[in-house]
């Protein structure tokens, strides 16, 4: 595939913790349409490449292009606005807040509005915010907590935090989406419902890269998967390869991947 047709592109990517190596000289490519998996063994540095490709830490080396365009020099709320969101665990502080003003902050990363254009023009900021709570309401009923929209945070089970977290990043209207662990705490049913959501934003449009150490997760939503294994890449492929490689399941050191 031409590098211009990747969504997102990846390359020679390394970051350090004082002596530790925690990710080192990684690759990894996500395209358009796509629902793409990251894995591997605890500690592997799937959650630094995250932290990598989403800018919320510097690398040393190594450079990522979304849409074609390099975005080491880009804040978050710069990437949101351009299409790549990642989900947050519903941490402690927002757990005090309610379902719908979680979902209203997800909307405001995108704007990232000044304060002389809310002065300027305050009627196109009333509408926008009506926009942004209809917009709200319809990523809550998709995901059936439009009836907790006023209940705290804090309250939703495991379960539905993940949902909440999925309806928040998709509040900025992403075209790619990194997904952190969406079914890690979740009861199978409510997997299942994770998985269907998953797939019916994807077939809206919406790309995806999941972690995920759910292995029927990963085979069952995903078109390709990327290993990593102590920090650099193993291998990546179609899913039933992956599940099926001795390389792979040898980093697993026995763990069952099917
Ligand atoms: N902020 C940090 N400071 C120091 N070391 C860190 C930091 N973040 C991660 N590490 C270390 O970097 C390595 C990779 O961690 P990372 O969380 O990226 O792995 P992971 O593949 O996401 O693991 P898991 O599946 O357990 O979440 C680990 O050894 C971890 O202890």
């Amino acid at each position: 595939m031409a590098a211009e047709s990747w969504l997102l592109e990846a390359e020679g990517l390394s970051k350090r913790f004082g002596g530790l190596q925690a990710v080192q000289d990684v690759r990894l490519q996500v395209a358009e349409g796509t629902i793409t998996g990251l894995i591997g063994p605890n500690g592997a540095g799937k959650s630094t490449l995250f932290a990598l490709l989403s800018n919320f830490l510097k690398a040393d080396a190594g450079k990522v292009r979304f849409r074609g365009r390099a975005i080491e020099k880009l804040q978050p709320y710069q990437l949101a606005q351009l299409g790549l969101v990642r989900t947050f665990q519903v941490a402690r502080s927002l757990s005090r807040l309610t379902v719908l003003e979680n979902m209203l902050l997800g909307g405001q990363q995108q704007r990232g509005e000044k304060f002389w254009q809310v002065w300027l023009h305050p009627q196109a900021i009333r509408r926008q915010e009506q926009e942004l709570r209809d917009r709200a309401f319809s990523l809550l009923s998709d995901v059936g907590l439009a009836a907790k929209a006023q209940d705290y945070a804090g309250s939703l089970s495991g379960g539905q935090r993940k949902l909440l977290e999925m309806a928040r990043a998709l509040m900025a209207q992403p075209q790619l989406v990194l997904l952190d662990e969406p079914a890690a705490g979740v009861n199978p049913a409510l997997i299942e419902k994770i998985c269907d959501h998953i797939q019916t934003w994807n077939q809206q449009g919406i790309s995806f890269l999941i972690i995920e150490h759910n292995m029927d997760v990963i085979m069952s939503l995903c078109d390709r998967v990327w290993v990593l294994a102590e920090g650099k890449n193993l291998v990546d492929g179609p899913p039933a390869q992956i599940q099926q490689d001795e390389q792979v399941l040898a980093a697993y050191l026995g763990l069952e991947l099917a």
